[in-house]
């Protein structure tokens, strides 16, 4: 909880301490309850003691109602803020995790514990907290006093006790195993559902949406059952527990009749009892019930607590200079899960070069430029830039050093504008339109309904492949990061769009380390530096001409596009 509560762990004690006092008010009509049943049995009940009772029970009621009220505002101010501290901890926390957590974990799972589970957190600080410790408090202050009354009528009214709790802690557990199915079917539900509208488009293509449709429906079908499954145990041990509170006052009627018998009972006293007793049980009751619920919620704070204890990226290092530097593969091993991806590498990428990734497909190349973006860490030997171990460095200051141009262009729902400016949030006008000049965006954009204010559509869906590459690549020139990494994807496009992207991409090229991953070996022929990759291991490297002589792997993938598209080589 503390994990959760955070920087407002007081605030919750403040809140709790509220609630006793609540709970003390709460206990002062009984006291009365008391006085005034024992005046009236005993014949000493005056219409001044009356005034006098009348007083108190005004006066606690009043106090209560302030508590009451504090205490609701109190906890729901504290909660909500709480609340947003968590969510802001949590994202935090989140966008610091290695690409790799998210490839294990599904958005809907994500999206399920950064929203749902964070509201039932909130519930139980808000609202159900509050009122348990309250309801707690006055529960074991009137056994105090019952017990005070007459030790052996308070045990008989305590007896079923055992029992009400042995329940309980059985319905703690079928919560615990059954909740966190019902928890775990939410999350799949939710990820159906973010899934099935994300890919709208394509499952209509594919005329799939009836399968996918089904399996929506599947995951209903699958959390209602769980749903219900919940329930149907939960309501009969809930039951059972609440009948053996209620036991308790049969129990009570029973020995205090016993009691009287035997003459070591005043009338006066069981009656007291027995209508104090029934308020008590119905305290209990509510205690219980309140008790599941917090249980049940409370599942939601551990897959909260899971969260957080996902491994961060470490390194703290900011104050480095990243630029003008070399990126220094050293015997680099990596894999996603147990297969080795990267075998050994030992390279050097030239600062200030364009050095080109090539290779057959899922030969590695994508996979060191995660590397370089330090998405996720090497298993074994290490990459540098300069002298700085990329473990050693804070992950935000290394993405701060790095443009990068994806195949996969990601644009929001925003203009133009603001999509670019994503390069450099404080950018002025000009340099956008700078910046878009120089990525060949400029006329296209200038030739849209509203200009730079135009709104994207979410996708990008109002724009053409080469057009939104484009974008990007004014992104990465407004960024302006010394180092680039640019997965090469002109092959789709028609040849004006290529045209376009290849003399953006060459203003891009300035004086950075450019590390560009070559699908079409046309595109990378003046690079600095070719490295050829082969099943995760370094087969060769050199420049075009120095590669093209060696008769290797990458004389074959040349002759084999040459001969797939008819180039002739120049050189
Ligand atoms: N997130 C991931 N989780 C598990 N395996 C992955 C992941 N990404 C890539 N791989 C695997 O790693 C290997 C190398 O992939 P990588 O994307 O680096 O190759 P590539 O050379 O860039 O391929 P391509 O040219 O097709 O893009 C492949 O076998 C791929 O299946």
């Amino acid at each position: 909880m503390n994990l959760i509560a955070g920087k407002y762990h007081n605030r919750m004690v403040r809140v709790t301490l509220i609630s006793i006092f609540e709970a003390i008010l709460g206990a002062v009509p009984f006291v009365v309850l008391y006085f005034l049943l024992c005046n009236i049995i005993d014949h000493t009940f005056t219409l001044q003691k009356l005034q006098v009772y009348i007083g108190f029970i005004a006066g606690s009621a009043v106090f209560r109602m302030l508590f009451s009220y504090l205490s609701v505002t109190v906890s729901r101010a504290d909660g909500t803020l709480m609340v947003k501290d968590l969510r802001l901890r949590l994202g935090e926390h989140i966008r610091k995790l290695p690409l790799g957590f998210f490839s294990s974990h599904d958005t809907g799972e994500l999206s399920n514990k950064t929203l749902d589970h964070v509201n039932k957190v909130e519930q139980i600080i808000t609202m159900l907290l509050p009122e348990f410790i309250s309801t707690l408090v006055l529960s074991i202050l009137v056994a105090t006093g019952l017990f005070f009354i007459d030790y052996r009528m308070a045990l008989a009214t305590v007896i079923t006790m055992p029992l009400a709790l042995g329940l309980l802690v059985w319905a703690k557990k079928i919560m615990h195993v059954r909740g966190k199915a019902l928890y775990e079917s939410s999350s799949a539900l939710a990820n159906s559902i973010i899934e099935f509208v994300n890919g709208i488009k394509f499952i209509k293509s594919f005329n799939n949406s009836h399968q996918k449709m089904d399996d929506l429906v599947g995951k209903m079908d699958d959390f209602k059952k769980r749903s219900l499954k919940v329930e149907g145990i939960l309501s009969p041990v809930m039951t059972l527990s609440g009948i053996s509170i209620d036991f308790g006052l049969v129990m009570l009627i029973l020995m205090g009749a016993s009691f009287m018998a035997g003459g070591s009972l005043s009338g006066k006293t069981f009656i007291v009892f027995v209508i104090i007793s029934s308020r008590f049980f119905e305290n209990l009751k509510s205690l219980s019930i309140n008790y599941v619920k917090i249980r049940y919620l409370l599942i939601a704070g551990q897959t909260i607590q899971s969260l957080f204890n996902e491994k961060q990226l470490t390194g703290n290092k900011t104050n480095v200079d990243l630029s003008k530097q070399d990126i220094v593969f050293d015997d680099v091993s990596f894999g996603y899960n147990k297969t080795r991806v990267l075998k050994s590498i030992n390279v050097t990428i030239p600062h200030g070069s364009m050095t080109a990734l090539v290779g057959p497909s899922g030969s590695g190349k994508s996979t060191m430029a995660n590397l370089i973006a330090r998405f996720y860490d090497v298993n074994n030997g290490s990459i540098c830039i300069g002298n700085n171990k990329l473990e050693d460095v804070d992950p935000e200051k290394i993405l701060q050093e790095i443009s990068m141009v994806f195949q996969k262009v990601v644009l929001f729902k925003d203009t133009i504008y603001n999509n670019l400016r994503i390069g450099k949030q404080h950018a002025s006008r000009e340099e956008v339109i700078d910046a878009a000049k120089r990525a060949n965006c400029h006329e296209f954009i200038t030739k849209l309904p509203d200009g730079y204010d135009t709104m994207v559509d979410e996708n990008g869906g109002n724009l053409s492949g080469g057009e939104q590459l484009r974008l990007s690549i004014a992104r990465a020139m407004l960024k302006d990061a010394p180092i680039v990494l640019l997965d090469e994807a002109t092959s789709s496009l028609d040849p004006e769009n290529e045209f376009f992207i290849q003399e953006a991409i060459s203003n891009l090229l300035g004086n950075r380390t450019v590390v560009v991953i070559a699908h079409r070996l046309k595109t990378i022929k003046n690079a600095d530096k070719i490295i050829v990759l082969s099943n995760g291991e370094i087969c060769e490297e050199g420049t075009h001409r120095s590669l093209l002589k060696k008769q290797g792997l990458y004389h074959k993938m040349w002759q084999t596009q040459e001969s797939t598209v008819g180039w002739k080589i120049t050189n």
